[in-house]
Parts: C-alpha cells; structure tokens; sequence
C-alpha cells in the first residue's frame, strides 16, 4: 500500500492501518469527529475522514445527529455523497497532491480539474463543521453501529431484503420457505427495519405493530421526509385571501392546505424566510403544522366561552382558539414548563390576543387552581412518535420506561382536564384530548382510562371529517367501543404529522360510582389518589385570595 505525505502543510503521522479495520475506523472518527482541534484546514484528516471503509458510517453520523434539521440532514447526505463520488479511489489515505494528480490523469484541464477539486471540498466543509458537533451521546451509537457487523451490510441490500420480506409476509402461504416461520420473517423485518432506519429495536416493534407490515414501511418512509410547510392565518388580524396575496407579492408559492380548513395555507417555496416576513411579524399568521389545526377544530370553541388550554406553549392552540373566540370570553394559557411561557406570551402579543391570561401551573394542579370552564384542551406532553420527521432523536431516545412514564401522567391530566370542565355550561362542557404520538399506549389506553374513571363523559365525534378511526381493540386489549369515535392522523396516510384527537362531552358534574369491570391493576394506580378535584367557588375563592396574597408578598420583596 502506498504511504502518502498526508499533509502539504505539515507532516503528520499516518493512519496506523492496523491491527484491524475496526479500529482504524475508531479511530478516525474518535479524532476527526470528536477531537477538540479544528481539522478543517487540514485536508488530509478532511479525505483520511471520507476513506473510511464505509461510507454509510460517515453519512450515517451526518444524518442522524439530534441537532440537524431534516433539511440540513438531506443536503448533507447529498454533499457527502457527492463527495465520496469524487474521492472514492483503493488507497487508504489520500492528499490534497493525490487528488491533484489523480485530476492531471484525467483527460481535464487543470483548471476545471482543480476547480471540481476545490468544489468538492468546499460542499464537505459545512458537513465537517456539523460533524464535529456530533456529541458525545451519538458517540455511542456510532459505535454501537461500527461493532454490529450486521450494520456493515450494504445498506441496499437491506432495503431490499426489507422489501422482498414484506412481500413473503403479504402472501405467507405460496410465498415462505417452508422451514422459516412467520415469526423468523418478523424478526428479521424488525431487525432491517432497525437498521435500515435508525430506530431502537424497541422503538421499531412498537411502531411497526401499529400496521400491516406495507404500510408500517409507508409510516417509516414517510417519517424520513419532511412534511409541508404550513401556515395558519391570523384572523383576528387579515384574512386568507389577503394574507396569501401579500405573501404571493414577495414571491412566496402557496395554496390552501384543503378543504377542510378555512384558515391553512401550504408553503411550496419561498424568496423571503417565512418566520421573519412583515406579514408575521405583524401577527398576520402562525407557522404551525398542519396537524395542530385539528384539536382546535375539534374544541371548536364559541364566542365568549371561558376555555382552558392546559398545555400551551407555545401557544400555536392558544392563540387559534383566541381567534375563534373572536378575542371575546377568555383562555387560560396555562404550561408547566416556565421558560416555555416566553415564547407563549411572544405568540400571544404578536397575533394581537387580547383575552388570553398566562399562567404557569402542573395541569395536575386544575381545576383546584380554577374550574368551570366551557372548554378545556389538554394537548398533552407526548413521546412525540407523531413528529419523528422533525425529531428524528425520538427513533432511538425513547424508552421503555417512557411509555409507561409519559401514559402515567397523561392519565392524570385527563381526568384534571375533565374535572375542570363545567357540564352545565349552556355552550359547552366539552374537553378535548390530543397528543403529536402514534402509540395506543398515548392515545385510545388514556381515552379508556379516562372514561372508566370518569363516567360522566362520553366521547363524541371531532367534527373533523377525515382521520383514521381510533383502536376500539388492540394486541389482546379491547377499549370502549365508542373508541372509533376518536381519530387518528398519519405522516403516510394523510402528509401530515402523526396526531391524535378524541373529543368528549360531560354531562354531569357528579362523578357516579365505577363499575369495577375490566379494571386492570396498573391502570387503577394511575387513578387520581386525592379523589376528583371539582370546582367549588368557596374553595377556589380562598385559593386565590391565597395566592393573590403571595404575588403581592414576592412583589413588594422584590421592590
Ligand atoms: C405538545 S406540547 C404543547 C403544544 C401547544 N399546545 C401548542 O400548540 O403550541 C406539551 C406541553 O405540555 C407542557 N407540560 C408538560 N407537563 C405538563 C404538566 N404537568 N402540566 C402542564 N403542562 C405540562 C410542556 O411544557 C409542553 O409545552
């Protein structure tokens, strides 16, 4: 093998290419992406860093980091791809000369050849620069990655041994080797699919179990492409027609999401950045996913109703609601999380919402705090396996503790929300449940609880036209038939992100007996221990002569 000088600028040590592939590859990425130096100028480490064995690795560490944006990922993996195109040649290390030469074999003019060098260069500098942000959590899964030999395969066989699997499974009986079991076929589809897409095998199994096999491989598709840009007019401040107009004039490309909101507008393609026009600056419409249209739609909340939005921030629910409130009744804008409110009330100010009061309590807390109202919205807090394409740190951060965490309190901000519903409003006494998660765990298991445990609501429809019936049973479990009244909503199905909404309606204030049936051991200990908090005006009006006394206390101490 030839030794090349590695560097034009000073002499390094070469790359020690033994005792094994693995631990050259170790190395490299320990020191060229994790190193603390800056290596960008260094072109040597640049190419040593895209001769690694595989290049799926280098792509894999480009494309799965927690930090980039979908968008950044995608271009990034075109930038390095292109790259590897030009540098990809048998020696294991190569210069800044190699390349040069290997150019000036070419039948190319040095200047194009130099050119093409210098060009590929300079579209792997940004990839560089968010390689080596790379932290130190993805470090170990670049080598959990690195010691699977399995995930050395050629990444397009397992594509296509995914394919060829779920075809088996869609025609078992003619299809199958008569030796392998529909079980082994499971296993190695979960296994590819692990790999092939970057999820956690725990991960992977929950989802899939979600679909058939073709569809589960649609919803992981379709998780590794961004949804649309979607924008949500403001009217309490312009209307659609006007806003798409002014937008149009500044060479934005858009059109009405659908039918089936008034309100929406897609975003195909922009001259201007659309999260910093004049028109959103002067709150003329909320960038906001499609998706999160849906539980406002569902609330449908009427003018001069009291409505609470439980989880708020960062107020993409709060000020839709406060627009169809027409600026009349009141919401709450209640979230746990302080730092959250910033941008909440930023939101509020800027779509001109004039009825909306922020405040910052565990929904837990409600209706103790305050009760009564027309309308609750409980958006819930959510493992998020609704928005992967956003988040892609969702494939391999959740855990099995988290599906039984987040459920848990979900659990109990239902039957909060519930309770701070007024079932004898004249307009209202609706609450609505929804969740940017996939999981029935999240979704039709909390529904469930909630209707066993509290008897007096019932689940109605959303109103929304379109959306995938809920589970009424699933994987051994059955749920309350009304179940099929709740929808759900799929990144595959209907290109927006994965969602759940369910809608009831109290109809009593008292809260009758259980039945005692069907009631499962674990779901009881996520019942509310206190007992159900209701709305009592005596209660409430010494809670918050209580608090007021304590903000006027902290404010003359901070005088
Ligand atoms: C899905 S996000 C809400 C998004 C919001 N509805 C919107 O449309 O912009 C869930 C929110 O729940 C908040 N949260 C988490 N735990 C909470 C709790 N115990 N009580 C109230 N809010 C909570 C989180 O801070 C987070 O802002």
């Amino acid at each position: 093998m030839k030794n090349h000088n590695p560097s034009p600028r000073r002499s390094e040590p070469p790359l020690r290419l033994n005792p094994s592939r693995m631990e050259r590859r170790l190395h490299l990425i320990r020191s060229k992406i994790l190193g603390t130096t800056c290596l960008l100028p260094q072109t040597t480490r640049m190419t040593n860093l895209m001769m690694m064995n595989s290049p799926w690795a280098l792509i894999w560490i480009a494309t799965t980091t927690s930090k980039l944006t979908m968008m950044m990922r995608r271009s990034m993996k075109r930038m390095m791809l292109r790259t590897m195109m030009v540098f990809s040649h048998k020696s294991t290390t190569i210069s800044w000369q190699d390349l040069i030469q290997k150019q000036r074999r070419n039948n190319l003019s040095t200047k194009t050849k130099m050119m093409k060098t210098k060009e590929a260069m300079r579209m792997t500098l940004p990839s560089l620069l968010v390689l080596m942000s790379v932290n130190l959590a993805n470090w170990k899964l670049v080598r959990l990655m690195l010691e699977d030999e399995e995930d050395q395969a050629d990444i397009s066989q397992i594509n296509h041994r995914i394919k060829e699997v779920v075809n088996i499974l869609g025609n078992f009986k003619e299809l199958r080797d008569p030796a392998k079991s529909r079980q082994d076929y499971l296993d190695r589809l979960l296994k590819d699919i692990a790999t092939y897409y970057g999820y956690s095998d725990f991960l992977a199994e929950k989802l899939f179990n979600l679909f058939a096999p073709a569809e589960a491989i649609e919803f992981f598709e379709a998780n590794e492409v961004p949804r649309p840009v979607t924008i949500r007019t403001n009217t309490l401040r312009t209307r659609r027609r006007d806003l798409a107009q002014a937008l149009i004039n500044r060479g934005v490309n858009l059109e009405p999401i659908g039918k089936w909101t008034k309100v929406g507008l897609q975003v195909f393609e922009s001259q201007v950045p659309i999260g910093a026009t004049p028109e959103y600056l002067a709150g003329h419409y909320m960038l906001q996913a499609a998706s999160s249209f849906l539980p406002v739609m569902a609330l449908a909340p009427q003018e001069h109703e009291r409505v609470l939005d439980m989880a708020s921030a960062p107020g993409g629910k709060t000020t839709h609601i406060a627009a169809l409130l027409k600026n009349t009744g009141m919401v709450f804008a209640n979230d746990f999380n302080k730092d959250r409110l910033k941008s909440l009330s930023a939101n509020i100010h800027r779509l001109g919402v004039k009825n909306a009061v922020v405040c910052n309590y565990d929904g837990r807390e409600f209706p103790k705090v305050i009760g009564g109202f027309d309308r609750v919205l409980l958006d819930a807090p959510c493992s998020g396996t609704g928005v992967i394409s956003k988040d892609p740190g969702v494939k391999v951060n959740k855990t099995e503790k988290d599906f039984i965490d987040i459920p848990h309190l979900q659990k109990q901000l239902v039957l909060c929300a519930i309770d701070s519903v007024d079932a004898n409003s004249k307009t209202g006494g609706y609450i609505v449940y929804s969740t940017c998660s996939v999981t029935v765990d999240e979704n039709e298991a909390v529904v469930n609880y909630a209707l066993r445990k509290r008897p007096n609501v019932k689940l109605v429809s959303t109103g929304i036209e379109f959306g995938r019936e809920g589970f009424t049973r699933y994987r051994g479990k059955t749920f309350h038939p009304s179940l099929d009244l709740t929808r759900r909503y799929y990144p595959h199905m209907h290109n927006m992100d994965g969602f759940y909404v369910a809608k009831f309606k109290k109809f009593s204030n008292k809260i009758p007996k259980q039945t005692g049936d069907n009631v499962d051991e674990d779901e009881d200990q996520d019942a509310n221990e206190s007992g159900p908090a209701t709305f009592m005006e005596d209660e409430d009006s010494t809670i918050l002569k209580d608090s007021m006394r304590k903000l006027q206390k902290n404010r003359k101490h901070k005088k």
